[in-house]
């Protein structure tokens, strides 16, 4: 029987709402600056700017349920964001890989160090940037982890030498169960649209799936609140999956205005990426998000994204380009997209769609 209800989750027994220990808390000073004009800059939204986005039950569309399907696609219309739960990725497994991603944020600095990618690899640990090297200023740490296990094992020998068996099954089970979520709502957006359910997802193979996993861990204290910690950015794949530690700071852009986005726990958050927005011909929007910290409770997310193989080329659904609305990009492969961008900056600001438009527009 499908129920509304999201699944029975408990509270993470991770330390969320406390700072994190003085040995952690020196990070950069971070002369912010690099926001995109035209957008507003407050870094504060007013309480009724706080919206909890639509609320998809996964089961539901597995049971192609007609009416959430539809909710689906209005959800992703108007928003680009909706938050998917009632899905069967357990509480246990989501409390303990945000326990590993602390593990692994809270190593020593030498190791994380040793993690950092090698020439060329966009895989391992990014450290904080205060934008001194000429690089763009970035508040989170991350860990890009390779979805392919040879290479995550790679990563994980330099972060723990004497290895780390927990960290390895429990990511390799994660990216299962949020794969399997993403390649169903995949699904569920072409059956919505009348197209093939696998139009979407032909192109996406295990071995064709290029996305890393990237935890993104945020330490604000000692910075001035509230701070920007992410910097604005479409996500340039096809369909993104997030779930948050329960600190909030995620605010997206809508009608110019940024909004804060509710956590909601236990539930996912699920944004259409640039590539989706392409293959639906516009008809959903890949919306621009921030993050922004207010608070020195160390928040950490974790982010999929699926992405095609990178010959494959993208382009509108046929079915979705008609007279009245005309195909709005040329055809390109997903790899001149990516490398169109400093990818492994990533903090790109906005979306690079306008190169690939058939009528080009400014930045
Ligand atoms: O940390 C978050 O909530 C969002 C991170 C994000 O937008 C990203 O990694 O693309
Ligand atoms: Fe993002």
């Amino acid at each position: 029987m499908a129920s509304t209800a999201p699944a029975p989750y408990i509270t993470s027994s991770l330390p969320h709402t406390h700072s994190l220990p003085q040995q952690h808390t020196t990070p950069p000073s971070y002369p912010y600056q690099h926001q995109h004009p035209h957008m507003d800059s407050s870094l504060f939204v007013q309480d009724d700017q706080q919206v909890e986005l639509p609320l998809i039950d996964l089961q539901l569309l597995c049971q192609e349920d007609a009416a959430e399907i539809h909710k689906l696609l209005i959800g992703a219309k108007e928003w680009g964001f909706l938050q998917v739960a009632n899905h069967s990725v357990s509480c246990k497994l989501l409390s303990e890989i945000e326990q590993q991603a602390y593990h692994a944020f809270t190593l020593p600095a030498e190791a994380k160090a040793r993690a950092e990618p090698a020439a060329g690899s966009a895989h391992g640990y990014l450290p904080k940037s205060s934008g001194a090297d000429g690089k763009k200023p970035r508040l989170n740490e991350a860990l890009r982890v390779p979805l392919n296990p040879e290479k995550r094992a790679d990563m994980i020998i330099k972060l723990w030498p004497e290895g780390n068996e927990a960290f390895s099954s429990v990511v390799e089970e994660y990216i299962a169960a949020v794969e399997s979520i993403l390649l169903q709502l995949l699904r569920s957006f072409a059956s919505g649209l009348g197209l093939d359910p696998l139009q979407f997802t032909h192109d996406l193979s295990r071995d064709g799936i290029s996305a890393v996993l990237r935890m993104n861990f945020y330490n604000a204290s000692s910075q001035p609140l509230p701070t920007l910690a992410f910097q604005a950015h479409s996500d340039p794949q096809i369909l993104t999956i997030l779930h948050q530690n329960g600190v909030d700071g995620l605010q997206i852009l809508k009608d110019n205005k940024w909004i804060a986005v509710k956590p909601r726990f236990g539930s996912f958050v699920v944004n259409v990426g640039d590539l989706l927005q392409v293959m639906s011909n516009d008809l959903y929007p890949s919306v621009i998000h921030r993050v922004v910290m207010k608070s020195d409770k160390f928040r950490s997310s974790l982010v999929l994204a699926v992405t095609p193989h990178p010959q494959a080329i993208v382009r509108p659904a046929p079915q979705l380009v008609t007279e009245q609305r005309p195909s709005q990009y040329v055809p390109f492969a997903a790899d001149e997209y990516f490398s169109s961008m400093d990818f492994l900056a990533f903090n790109v600001a906005k979306s690079h769609l306008h190169k690939f438009r058939s009528i080009p527009t400014l930045a």
